[in-house]
This record gives C-alpha cells, sequence and structure tokens, in this order.
C-alpha cells in the first residue's frame, strides 16, 4: 500500500465566475522511501497541492490518505495532532527559534507532543546532516545552508510519515541549494524516508527518484523513476 494516496483532489478558491481551480483533479500515490520532486510555472497549483497533502488547508473535493489515515475526515483538533506526529515540514524560510540552540531546535516537536526523543536517531540525523559541532549554536550564529539542515533534521527528528518541502533552496544561493538536495535525497535512502517537495528549479529536480509536473492545477507529465 502506498503511504501517500491522493484522489481526484480539487480546490477552488472563490465563486462563479472569478473561480480559480488552483487544483482541478489530481490523482497521485507515492510509495514509502520515494522523493518525489513537484516541478511547475509560478502559479500552477504546487504550493496548494503540498498544503493539502499536509492538511494545512481542506479541498474543495478529492481525498488524501497518508499512511492509510483519511486526514480530511478528521476533524481540525484530530487533523493538527496527526499532522503534529505523522507530517514534516520544510519552507523557504527557516522557521527556527532563535533563542533555543540547534539541539533544541530539532527536538522541539517532539517535545510539544510529549513524545520520548529517541537520542540514538536524532544523533544519527544530526550526524548525517554534518550538524554534529553545531548542536550547541544558536541560529544566529549558521550560515543559510547549515540553518535549512537544522530545520530537515527537525522535520525527519519525529520520525514522520512524510516530509513536505516547499521550496526549500528559495533563500540559498547555488552552490548551498544544490547540498542542500543531495543532503535531502541522501535522507531520503538512509532513512527510507518519504519526502514529497516542490522546485522552480529543472536542473536540481534530476536527483529525485520521480518528478512530476504540474500545470493549470493538473498533472501534466510524470517522469518515470531514476537513481533507484
Ligand atoms: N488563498 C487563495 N485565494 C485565492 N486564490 C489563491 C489562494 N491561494 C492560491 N491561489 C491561486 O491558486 C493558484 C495556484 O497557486 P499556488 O500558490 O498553489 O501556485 P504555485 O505553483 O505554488 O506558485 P509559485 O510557484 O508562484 O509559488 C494561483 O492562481 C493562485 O493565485
Amino acid at each position: 500500500m502506498p503511504i501517500l494516496q491522493i484522489e481526484a483532489l480539487k480546490k477552488y478558491y472563490g465563486k462563479g465566475e472569478h473561480v480559480v481551480k488552483a487544483l482541478d483533479g489530481i490523482t497521485l500515490s507515492v510509495e514509502k522511501g520515494e522523493f518525489v520532486v513537484i516541478v511547475g510555472t509560478s502559479g500552477s497549483g504546487k504550493s496548494t497541492l503540498l498544503h493539502m497533502l499536509g492538511g494545512l488547508d481542506r479541498p474543495t473535493e478529492g481525498k488524501v490518505y497518508l499512511d492509510g489515515n483519511d486526514i480530511f475526515s478528521m476533524n481540525d483538533e484530530k487533523l493538527t495532532i496527526f499532522r503534529r506526529r505523522s507530517v514534516g515540514f520544510v519552507f523557504q524560510s527557516f522557521n527556527l527559534i532563535p533563542i533555543l540552540n540547534v539541539y533544541e531546535n530539532i527536538v522541539l516537536p517532539i517535545e510539544l507532543d510529549g513524545a520520548r526523543v529517541d537520542k540514538g536517531y536524532v544523533n544519527k540525523v544530526i550526524g548525517a546532516l554534518g550538524l554534529k559541532e553545531k548542536v550547541n549554536n544558536l541560529p544566529l550564529n549558521l550560515s543559510g545552508g547549515q540553518q535549512q539542515r537544522v530545520a530537515i533534521a527537525r522535520a525527519l527528528a519525529t520520525k514522520p510519515s512524510i516530509v513536505l518541502a516547499d521550496e526549500p533552496t528559495g533563500n540559498l544561493d547555488s552552490k548551498t541549494s544544490q547540498e542542500v538536495l543531495i543532503l535531502m535525497k541522501q535522507m531520503s535512502e538512509q532513512f527510507n524516508q518519504t519526502i514529497v517537495m516542490i522546485t522552480h528549479n529543472e536542473e536540481i529536480s534530476q536527483t529525485a527518484d520521480r518528478v512530476i509536473r504540474i500545470e493549470d492545477g493538473t498533472i501534466a507529465g510524470r517522469s518515470a523513476a531514476v537513481g533507484r
């Protein structure tokens, strides 16, 4: 069974002649451990799709099953808890807490959930992302690429069913972007972590197992899996 299943997903904004069909019938499934990249021009619906997958917003029609759970059958309260446990987010802005050090930032979502920190796993993730020497630093003392690596570690630390990344390299220079994307690919392989990532950059999409192209809210193309 796929870890993520999306069925005939639609999201319309507005009504009547002003309706914007941001998503107009997306059907897609993702297997556990896959690294899927979503590409498409500005306004094609990428962010809207990612928001639906993570339960940040509700669709007009259609279903999203994550780890077998029909996420939009949940009420807001249940969905919030489910999202905290099952989805890791990485955004263009790193969203680190400035007064917490790197380690504290990484384990914060686990502690907010009242769960036990799997120190062995967290330390492995920290090591794999090259952050071992930085665990006691405040975000202020890190480069942009290092800050984004902390955000990736934080997303992975809860062992979510899926990590969703929306333009994670949007604030980084091209060399650092490349490094961060290679690390994301490595995380997906090393920890069998399912990742769905949006990017504008067609070149970097080559690191993915699969590329999905969105146009006008529908899937316009899919590439076969590469590199696996
Ligand atoms: N809250 C909203 N209200 C009305 N229209 C919206 C809203 N959010 C998005 N849209 C519209 O839906 C369409 C898809 O937007 P979306 O942000 O998903 O595109 P995108 O592919 O992520 O674009 P970009 O690459 O520029 O971030 C656009 O036409 C956008 O203007």
